[in-house]
């Protein structure tokens, strides 16, 4: 360890990109501390316990590197900010997105919090493909300053928030699922894999002889459920609730069905007795029952408008441009990776957004995240909590008073989460 020289803990998951991450820091010249999260206290698919390996391949990790080792849980934390928010979520008939509330409130929360209040780190590292707009040292020399509270900053306020930037391997990007972290840790946060791309990570593994963790498969979906059917999951937490799918064009019932919250907008509906493909389209959590329409892309899964709750700003307050013509124009996604899809945004009073897409898209879910960029700069994201009309209501309309309609594109995708 070089006297003097700054403390960076590295979120280590036992994982190719991590583990990477630990070994740039080190050559940098960091004091580097590894730090392996247990989150989830539950056995996987095949009746193991996935983390004590992870946890074990990071540890192998830190003794190659020759840096200490800790192992936190925060089982208990994310039960609480994650897990149970989850289930409320699919109650209410959305479908939320928990790596985008894990990353916001263990990673750069708890975690956050361990790692600069006990470990007395000058900074965190993590092995997601961002960056940031200020450079490693510029990390070092921030001053510590509390969250502003209100909407908007005050004037005299100094302006010198750190801009979350998307990593330069734009298909591996993970800015999406860091929508939501906080300028305060984002202003301490160093990513040093932002500027690679994942070949040449792997060849950097590789190099190191970390074979361990180049030989495991890359994770996919949503960590705790692994490889098990969504469904099965699910219902081991939330009580059946039946209901009927009914065509969203004849109003008639299709089959039964288990729970809304088994399905996401979107997704092919298996219907006992149909040998045909369906698609969810629209819930009704009152009634309990779930529309479905007969093709992939049926105008009643295209929409073009929705309202997300109060925006989180990675800035902690909108662009001056927002603020100042009430309007801003720039692009959306909802989903890790989908293209992006130009947008105009209007700011309420309340700090929630509405979001008018320049062309409908398809399966606009409540629950998801609308997160905006300008560039290659991540903006932040809003809870998607209303939408407008779909195609199929407004042609309806238009049909009725005889007025022409516009064609759409067509595209398809669905939120990831109930797969
Ligand atoms: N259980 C964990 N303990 C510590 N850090 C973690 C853990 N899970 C994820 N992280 C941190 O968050 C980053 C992103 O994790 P994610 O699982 O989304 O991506 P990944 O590309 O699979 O990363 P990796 O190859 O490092 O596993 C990781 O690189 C790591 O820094």
């Amino acid at each position: 360890m070089i006297q003097g020289a700054k403390h960076v803990v590295c979120a280590m998951s036992g994982g190719v990109d991590s583990s990477v991450s630990a070994l740039l820091l080190k050559r940098r010249g960091f004091q580097v501390t590894g730090v392996y999260m247990k989150n989830w206290d539950f056995l996987d698919e095949r009746g193991h316990c996935s983390s004590e390996r992870d946890a074990e391949d990071a540890y192998k990790v830190c003794r190659m590197l020759d840096i200490p080792f800790h192992q936190v849980s925060y089982v208990k934390e994310y039960w609480h900010d994650v897990f149970s928010n989850l289930l409320k979520e699919y109650e209410k008939g959305r479908t939320p997105n928990p790596d985008i509330l894990c990353n916001k409130h263990i990673k750069f929360n708890h975690f956050f919090q361990y790692a600069i209040r006990t470990l007395g780190a000058d900074a965190i590292a993590t092995g997601h493909y961002a960056r940031t707009s200020q450079d490693d040292e510029e990390v070092f020399r921030q001053p510590r300053m509390s969250k502003s509270q209100s909407l908007f900053r005050n004037r005299f306020e100094v302006r010198n928030s750190v801009r979350l930037l998307q990593g330069a391997d734009h298909i591996k990007d993970q800015t999406f699922f860091l929508s939501q972290i906080s300028q305060e840790s984002l202003k301490r946060t160093l990513f040093p894999l932002g500027e690679l791309t994942k070949e040449y990570v792997k060849k950097m593994a590789a190099e190191a002889g970390f074979k361990h963790v180049l030989q495991k498969k890359e994770s996919m979906g949503i960590c705790f459920i692994g490889e098990r059917c969504f469904q099965k999951f699910i219902l081991e937490y939330l009580e059946p609730q039946p209901g009927n799918f009914v065509s969203i064009e004849d109003g008639k019932i299709m089959g039964t069905h288990k729970g809304w919250f088994t399905f996401t907008l979107g997704q092919r509906a298996r219907i006992g007795g149909q040998k045909d493909a369906w698609f969810v389209v629209d819930k009704d959590v009152m009634s309990g029952d779930v529309f479905v329409a007969p093709t992939t892309n049926h105008p009643a899964l295209y929409r073009e408008i929705m309202r997300t709750d109060r925006f989180h700003w990675i800035a902690d307050e909108p662009p001056a441009e927002l603020i100042h013509n009430k309007m801003m124009e720039c692009n959306f996604r909802f989903l890790h990776q989908m293209p992006f899809v130009p947008c105009n945004v209007t700011l309420n009073q309340d700090g929630s957004v509405w979001v008018t897409l320049t062309k409908p898209v398809r399966a606009l879910t409540p629950g998801q995240f609308a997160v905006l960029y300008k560039g290659d700069e991540c903006l932040g994201s809003g809870k998607i909590v209303r939408m407008g009309p779909s195609m199929y209501t407004l042609q309806h309309g238009l049909e009725k008073r005889k007025v022409p309609i516009k064609p759409f594109a067509q595209e398809g995708q669905s939120a990831e989460p109930a797969g």
